[in-house]
């Protein structure tokens, strides 16, 4: 493959997506068979948002949780970063909406659940998104949610309260404050893209839309937007609780956490905390020691370390494959 850093770690397959300056392919990690995607930046192109992916990869070292896409390995050369993290096989979220026209209460209720616990997370961590939409959020083989930032626009820690300038990401989406070029709460902009985008679940189209971008954003500060008669009263009236101008009016996520609608169908309330363990996987470990003839001790100094290396990646995915039920094997070495 063209790479020379991949050669012997990860197979490199087709591209499946392409951003301003990133490329993602899909690729075949070795020792372990399991699919992931490789998102290829170039240093030159990246200019001066340079500082921007460093910041996005320590924010991804950061974030491990089970609805964001998990950072397995960093890989940097003079002139390149590759990011590899993990596939989502059935792909946007987006895609997914677009082929069943609008989905039921029922269904964008079990989306909306994970979507807030994802948020409630990395707002928990110091971050703000402030790029929500449906072709960041993608589902697995088991049709769970995981976010992405795909268009680095994730701010550093701290970053979600100071008040942001630099606005980013897609027009239908962005808040009034951020469209307006005020100052904003990175955490307050993304609930309001929440809103447009549990409208979109709910409805199938998007409640401010125009292909002229100046008469969009006169609609977003508006605020003013229809929901079809068709839609719940809960569904309308949290739709409106977080598409509020007024960014000081709008929910918090911590009450969205508990909201009635998010609760129906008997549910508990949204479990947003990381259901990975601060602990290491003893059968992944045994794997790891008998595959590089290491004493388990030591191993587990090494893995310990999380220097997102091959030897991170190769423990997460053998991790994934474990809380798949598929068997806890490294493929012998080709
Ligand atoms: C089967 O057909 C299909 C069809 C389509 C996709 C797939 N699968 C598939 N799996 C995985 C990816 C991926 C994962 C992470 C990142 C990333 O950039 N992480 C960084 C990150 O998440 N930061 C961050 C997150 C939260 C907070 C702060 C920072 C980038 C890409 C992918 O990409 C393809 C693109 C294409 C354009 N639209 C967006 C997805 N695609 C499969």
């Amino acid at each position: 493959s063209q790479f020379t850093e991949l050669r012997g770690l990860y197979h490199l397959r087709e591209t499946i997506g392409s951003g301003g300056f990133a490329k993602v392919k899909l690729a075949y990690h070795a020792l372990t068979g399991e699919k992931v995607a490789i998102k290829i930046m170039d240093k030159r192109s990246l200019g001066e948002d340079l500082p921007r992916v460093k910041t996005e990869i320590e924010a991804m070292k950061d974030l491990c949780h089970q609805h964001i896409c998990k950072l397995y390995q960093v890989i940097e050369t003079e002139t390149k970063f590759f990011m590899i993290l993990e596939y989502c096989p059935e792909g946007e979220l987006f895609d997914y909406i677009v082929s069943k026209d609008k989905l039921s209460e029922e269904e964008a209720r079990v989306f909306f659940r994970q979507i807030v616990a994802a948020v409630a997370y990395i707002h928990s961590q110091g971050y703000a998104h402030r790029d929500l939409k449906p072709e960041n959020l993608l589902l697995d083989e088991d049709q769970n949610l995981k976010l992405i930032d795909f268009g680095l626009c994730a701010k550093p820690k701290g970053g979600m309260d100071s008040q942001l300038f630099t606005c980013c990401g897609s027009p239908a989406y962005a808040a009034p404050e951020l469209v307006s070029g005020r100052e904003y709460l990175g955490s307050e902009a993304d609930l309001w893209s929440m809103g447009i985008l549990l409208y979109a679940l709910l409805c199938g189209y998007l409640p401010f839309d125009d292909d002229k971008i100046p008469s969009l954003y006169k609609k977003i500060q508006s605020g003013k937007y229809d929901t079809p008669s068709w839609l719940s009263d809960e569904s309308k009236s949290l739709i409106a609780s977080m598409l509020q101008v007024d960014p000081k009016r709008r929910v918090t996520i911590r009450h969205l956490l508990a909201h009635p609608w998010l609760m129906a169908d008997a549910q508990c309330p949204v479990e947003w905390h990381s259901k990975y363990k601060r602990c290491l996987d003893e059968d992944c470990l045994t794997e790891l020691a008998v595959h590089y003839g290491k004493t388990k001790k030591d191993m587990e100094a090494s893995v310990s370390e999380f220097k997102f290396d091959y030897l991170t990646a190769t423990y997460f995915l053998l991790l994934e494959k474990k809380m798949k039920g598929r068997p806890v094997r490294l493929l012998n070495k080709i």
